[in-house]
């Protein structure tokens, strides 16, 4: 089996790109499985640099093409925050109930039609051989008063998703793949995916 690794140490997007590349015939390692003790700083001020910092080391660490996500929530209200510091927004243990509830506190008073939101994928593939490309996703929302759904991850449980009439984190993954900003950004890598891979042989 082909194996793609994924330059990244959170465990529901593991679980995502597992079932994203499951079906087209890839093994799926994280650095979950091959070393959680490394660390790469996002010191970038976009999620593509993020995305491309992540991608380059580990590609050089383990001499071969690698794939890196960088992702948030971006939330109108709030002039985009917490955009590139979602996973630390409150606070560095990355806790995803803190940093929903932080979300919620400071929209709280604003009402429905002022709590638009988006989702947004870069991800990252790169080689120690080749140029590295970058490619992204977005999904629209609106940032929900009362938490609600026990699947997903991170923020899923505050975003609806106005076309499909409930939370992210009330959909099963088919129905979160089917729509999400990352398998959109993945459809837009698939394209390029193939050609890469040649490129390493
Ligand atoms: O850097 P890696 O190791 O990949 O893991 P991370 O959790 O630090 O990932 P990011 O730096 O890309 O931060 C992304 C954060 O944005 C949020 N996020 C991203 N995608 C999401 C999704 O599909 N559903 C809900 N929240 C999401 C969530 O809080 C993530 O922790
Ligand atoms: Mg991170």
């Amino acid at each position: 089996m082909k194996t793609v690794i994924i330059a990244t140490k959170n465990k529901g997007k593991a679980k995502e790109f597992e079932s994203l590349f499951h079906p087209k015939g890839y093994q799926v390692l994280t650095l979950l499985d091959l070393d959680p003790s490394i660390d790469v700083e996002e010191t970038g001020t976009t999620f593509e640099e993020n995305a491309i910092l992540k991608a380059e080391a580990i590609a050089n660490e383990f001499g071969r093409f690698v794939v890196a996500d960088d992702s948030g929530l971006i939330v109108d209200a709030l002039d985009g925050r917490p955009g590139i510091y979602s996973a630390r927004y409150a606070g560095e243990e990355k806790n995803d109930a803190a940093n929903t509830a932080k979300v919620l506190e400071e929209l709280e008073g604003i009402p429905d039609a002022q709590r638009t939101a988006r989702f947004y994928c870069a991800l990252a593939l790169a080689s120690p051989n080749q140029q590295t490309i970058t490619v992204s996703g977005s999904v629209d929302g609106i940032i929900a008063k009362v938490p609600s759904g026990e699947n997903g991850f991170g923020y899923d449980p505050v975003f609806y998703v106005q076309e499909k009439g409930k939370m992210m984190a009330e959909m099963d993954s088919g129905e979160k793949n089917a729509i999400s900003h990352r398998a959109k950004a993945l459809k837009a890598l698939e394209e390029k995916l193939d050609q890469f891979i040649e490129g390493e042989e």
